[in-house]
Parts: structure tokens; sequence; C-alpha cells
């Protein structure tokens, strides 16, 4: 009786430490999103918006800004995700083609290196992300702070890659015989089969681990280069500046 009552508190008292880091990642993300918006964001500007759960915390701030300052800003979506973050809050939409030089981007990251490359692509969005950024003058990650690494894969231990649906098993064989590591499809969650993304390709998650000393810029021009391959979730010598939320609130910045 004794032993059961303490084995139920512990279990509630794990069930409540995960709730708590869950709410302080969540307020991490919260306080980057916010200070690199207050910080980047002016009157006049055309702005990628990037997808995942940290820029849902910019977007909120940016919409906001726009209604209490009265700014006039467009906002340019890299997913389906970021064009409905953007009309929900009433905030002005253009498109690449109309707007093909961006002043800003904000972004989140899935890992983010003492040089500021990034892994992304873990929420299957990489592609009209690396374009929204490449056009951009300027790219800020917003992370909480267990995206800032020493080296890409310390933590994040995949690397996604966009790819042709008739092609995946050819890439999977050759990058594996290239690089080693291990590609797996990515399967839908609620759908039988593979994830599918916005732009109709298959993701190929690379479980790889480097180093500090791996190349991962020539790795990913080799990866490039085989045809069926859309693009990587290798984001190199792309962002300027990166906003990483601790637990105590605080916010560090990193610049490049
Ligand atoms: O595919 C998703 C994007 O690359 C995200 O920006 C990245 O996964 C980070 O997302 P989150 O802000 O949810 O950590």
């Amino acid at each position: 009786m004794y032993l059961r009552r303490i084995a139920r508190n512990i279990k509630i008292l794990t069930k409540n430490l995960g709730t708590y880091s869950k709410m302080s990642l969540e307020s991490a993300k919260k306080t980057a999103a916010e200070q690199a918006v207050n910080e980047h964001v002016k009157d006049n500007l055309k702005i990628g918006i990037g997808s995942g759960s940290t820029i849902v915390y910019a977007v909120n701030r940016l919409a906001e800004r726009v209604k209490s300052e009265n700014l006039n800003v467009i906002c340019i979506p890299t997913s389906f995700q970021a064009k409905q973050l953007i009309l929900s809050k009433d905030l002005k939409l253009g498109e690449l083609e109309t707007y093909p030089e961006l002043d800003l981007a904000i972004d989140g990251a899935d890992e983010c290196d003492i040089d500021l490359n990034c892994i992304k692509g873990g929420g299957g969005c990489l592609l009209q992300e690396k374009i929204v950024a490449f056009n951009a003058k300027y790219l800020v990650i917003v992370a909480d702070h267990t995206k800032n690494s020493e080296f890409l894969t310390f933590n994040y231990k995949k690397i996604p890659i966009e790819v042709s649906p008739m092609a995946y098993v050819a890439i999977k064989n050759r990058v594996e015989s290239l690089f080693g590591g291990e590609l797996k499809l990515r399967m839908a969650l609620a759908k039988a089969g593979p994830c599918v993304t916005d732009n109709g390709n298959f993701i190929l998650d690379w479980f790889f681990e480097g180093s500090s000393k791996t190349d991962f810029d020539g790795i990913n021009r080799a990866i490039q280069m085989i045809p069926g391959v859309v693009d990587t979730g290798l984001f190199i010598g792309m962002a300027k500046q990166a906003y990483f939320g601790m637990p105590d609130g605080s916010v560090i910045e990193k610049h490049i």
C-alpha cells in the first residue's frame, strides 16, 4: 500500500515535471520570437515568414505591432502553415513573384551551430523556407535554447532532405553509400503512407552523426547535385542573427 502510494506520487511528479519543461520551452520560444520582432521589424518592410511552432509567437507579436503602430509590412509565407498564420492575423499577404526582394526573413530552426548554420525541415518545411531566406537581405532565427548547439547533429540527429517521389530509393542508397548513416522515408501521422510536402515531394530523414570537423557545406553541395534531390534542410551560411530563449526568461543573441 505504502509503496504503491510512493509509486503514484513519483508518477504525478514526473508528469508535472514534463508539463513544466514543455511550458518553459514554449515560453523560451515566445521570448526569443518577440525580441526578434521587436528589434527587427520597422515600417515598410517586406518580411519572409518561416514555419514551425516558434514562428507562431513571432507572427503574434508582429500582428500586435502592426496594429498598435500602424505599420505597413508585407508578409511572404514559406509554407501553407505560414500563409494561414498571416491570414488569420489579418496581416498583408504577399508572394515572392510580386516581391522577389525581401528585407528580412524570420524563421525557426531544429538546430543552429556556432556559425549560425542550421538544420531545418523537422516540420516538413524547408524548400520554400530556403528560397525565401535566400531572397531576403537578413535571415533571423528564433528558437528555444535546446536548438543552440556547437555543431550540426550535436543534438538533432537527422537532416531532412526533400526529394522527388520517384527518386527516393535511389537517393537513399546514394547518400548512404557516399556518406554513411541511414535515410528513412518520413511517414505521415494521420494518413497511411509518406509525408507529402507543400510542394508535392517526399522527405527523407538522414540519420547521421557529424562532428565539429564535418564539412556540412561540402556534404550539402554534394547532396544537392544528386538528381531528384529538391533541397536539403542544411541552411549553410544563410542566417545572420539568432535569438535563443533561455529557461530563466533571458534571450541569448548571436550575430555573424
Ligand atoms: O519544417 C519546419 C521548419 O523548418 C521549422 O522552422 C523548424 O522545424 C523549427 O520548428 P520549431 O519552431 O517548431 O522548432
